[in-house]
């Protein structure tokens, strides 16, 4: 799967911390119910790498993919879990090119025209502004579709629904992540309804 068919998914990535792999079907299954399809499970918690088989081998109508991609190894785990894609808060050299080897589409995550230019020099044109609302958020972007008019963006670090729409009305934004539509206490109580819920809530508050 390219980067600009992960991106075009949804309006709304759900950045996911999972504590239970049990969790993952019911979760998948919500977000879904949500008119969420897509999901970044991150490998913050033991759990995540897991939560990323399971649904990629039951619920194969979800794109899941990974999140806080960090190097090598990382890209090796999220291609063998079945990760469809692979998200990183950061980027460098030795992740495009571990990602190019491994045959896994990356999405890096940058904040400055450096970063931008280095996506830019090995043909990336898709990545996560992260964290977006402290990098600069809609200035930044604005400042960036100047120079870079080629990239397209994924806001994340900081979007919640109050300012959504600021984001996903710039040209070179595509769609924007996030935590807010996935609290973790939901998840933890088993409280599916209410990412369905949130899901609902986000989509139809777009403009
Ligand atoms: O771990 C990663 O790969 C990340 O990119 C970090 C997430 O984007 C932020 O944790 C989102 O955080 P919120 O501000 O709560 O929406």
């Amino acid at each position: 799967m390219e980067a600009k068919d992960i991106m075009g998914i949804s309006p709304i990535v759900p950045v996911i911390a999972i504590d239970d792999e049990k969790d993952a079907l019911p979760l998948a299954r919500a977000l879904s119910a949500g008119g969420v399809n897509v999901m970044e499970i991150t490998l913050r918690t033991p759990a995540g790498l897991k939560a990323v088989e399971i649904i990629s081998k039951e619920m194969p109508s979800m794109n899941v993919g990974t999140g806080t991609v960090c190097n090598e190894e990382d890209i090796i785990a999220s291609k063998k879990a079945g990760a469809k894609f692979a998200f990183s808060p950061g980027i460098s050299q030795e992740l495009i090119d571990a990602a190019k080897k491994h045959e896994i589409t990356l999405i890096p995550g940058v904040a400055t025209a450096s970063e931008v230019m280095l996506a830019q020099n090995n043909g990336i044109f898709y990545c996560k502004l992260f964290p977006a609302t402290i990098a600069g958020g809609v200035d930044i972007l604005k400042a960036f579709s100047g120079p870079f008019s080629k990239m397209n963006f994924c806001p994340t670090g900081g979007v919640k629904l109050e300012n959504l729409n600021e984001f996903l009305n710039l040209k070179n934004v595509m769609c924007a992540g996030g935590t807010w539509f996935v609290p973790k206490d939901a998840i933890t109580n088993n409280d599916f309804d209410k990412i369905t819920k949130l899901c609902i809530e986000a989509l139809d508050s777009i403009d």
